[in-house]
């Protein structure tokens, strides 16, 4: 029999009983405010510590932990996919239609059923370290292009291994959160001297991003066909872009403060085993690569992704660009296995952007860099044009898996654009 709630699912909702999100939030009602873990299912958030609390989590790995009377998901995430299946099976039993120990308990329903829009989302995790890759290799070739000529525009080194750069973590932010434009080091044009000032060429990311589950020992790198059973998860990600600051400072050490003012990460964390009914094979890897990246199974996911900008002013919100996260070359079990191949540790709550994920066709592209080209033609916002984004443009990505009556969806990853500081 089909899988279905008793509370309300709209046929459009991006949380179904298949989803079953997690998420850290804040009631502001007359409760406590104390930060919590949640999963969303249709227009509510389950508060999993009241659950937790009734005693509801009671398998064998469960039954016994305190994993969601915590601020942030790290510890439900180090204990790893024995523990993540668990609690699946419980919350999607609980939450059932032929299932009364929730559906008809009216306190603990009252206490422990949210309406999503009395919740203020919070940072799922507390992420100590973040990277971010480099994996669609439509991006690259067009970032080659435009940065470094026509000659060569994708590195040999980039059909090898998963390239990627060290980020900062401390800027990664919740949806929501307004990005000041950043001030910095401008690319001369000419003969001209670097100036100082505001970002002329700000631009967002269109990037998803692994929640890293138990991590590895120093020393002790992680096989590529285990690497599955340490992620948790994927969220919506924007690696916003100070263009011409990145163009100026990146060679030879590669991204610095053209990236790290603001990253915005979505609330919800889909589990990768809610994504697995829209699993799909990865792109055949020519050169095939070294065995220590060669895997059993190669998946991507079927996730159609979307970026809307909402210009000041503005009623409506425009889409820019539609890619799928289908077209990274690089899956997320080889950027994890490549991450700890030199011995590196990685940490329950450590984040791994994928990169860009643009598609081949011009329409989906994932940056403004290059819908317009670094600038050299205008893509049109609605009414108005842009070349890259300027102040109070809001910009939302959003990403579903369409499933055959239900949705498996990320909500939104949005931020709006403030002026500089003067
Ligand atoms: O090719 C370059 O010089 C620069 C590329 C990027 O800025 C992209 C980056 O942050 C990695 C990615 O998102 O794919
Ligand atoms: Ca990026
Ligand atoms: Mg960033």
């Amino acid at each position: 029999m089909a899988l279905k709630s008793f509370v309300e699912v709209k046929l459009d909702s991006h949380f179904s009983i298949h989803n079953l999100p997690y998420g850290i939030f804040k009631h502001g009602g007359v409760d406590t405010t104390t930060p919590r873990p949640g999963v969303a299912i249709g227009d509510y958030v389950l508060d999993l510590s009241a659950i937790q609390s009734a005693g509801l989590f009671d398998g064998p790995l469960l039954c016994n932990s305190d994993c969601f009377h915590q601020s942030n998901l790290n510890k439900f995430l180090e204990l790893g996919r024995p523990a993540w299946k668990e609690a699946r099976a419980t919350l999607q039993k609980l939450l059932s239609s032929d299932e009364p120990a929730l559906q008809n308990n009216a306190s603990l329903k009252q206490m422990a059923l949210l309406p999503m829009d009395e919740v203020e989302m919070l940072l799922p995790i507390a992420i100590g370290d973040y990277t971010d890759f480099f994996s669609s290799k439509h991006h690259a070739k067009n970032c080659g292009l435009i940065f470094r000529g026509p000659e060569n525009p994708v590195n040999p080194n980039w059909f090898h291994l998963p390239i990627a750069y060290h980020g900062r973590a401390s800027s990664i932010v919740i949806s929501g959160t307004d990005i000041i434009r950043p001030r910095g080091q401008g690319h001369p044009s000419g003969n001209s001297p670097p100036y100082f000032g505001p970002s002329r060429k700000l631009d967002f990311e269109l990037e998803m991003a692994a929640v890293v589950g138990p991590g590895n020992e120093l020393g002790k790198p992680i096989d590529v066909n285990e690497a599955a059973d340490h992620i948790f998860g994927v969220v919506l990600m924007n690696d916003w872009s100070a263009r011409d600051i990145q163009a100026w400072e990146y060679v030879p050490l590669g991204p610095f403060l053209g990236k790290s003012f603001g990253t915005t990460i979505s609330p919800w964390i889909v589990t990768l085993d809610a994504l697995e009914p829209f699993a799909c094979d990865a792109p055949t890897q020519i050169p095939p690569p070294l065995p220590y990246l060669s895997e059993k199974i190669s998946k991507n996911y079927d996730i159609s992704l979307e970026v809307r900008i909402k210009p000041a002013g503005e009623e409506n919100s425009f889409t820019v660009t539609s890619s799928n996260f289908n077209h990274l070359y690089w899956t997320l079990t080889q950027q994890l296995a490549h991450h700890t191949i030199n011995g590196c540790n990685l940490r329950p709550g450590d984040l791994l952007g994928t990169g860009t994920i643009s598609g081949p066709e011009a329409e989906s592209y994932g940056c403004l860099l290059e819908l317009t080209w670094n600038g050299t033609k205008e893509l049109s916002v609605g009414k108005t044009s842009r070349k890259f984004l300027e102040d109070g443009d809001e910009v939302i990505i959003s990403g579903i898996c369409k499933g055959n009556g239900y949705n498996v969806g990320f909500g939104t990853c949005s931020g709006k654009i403030l002026p500089s500081l003067p």
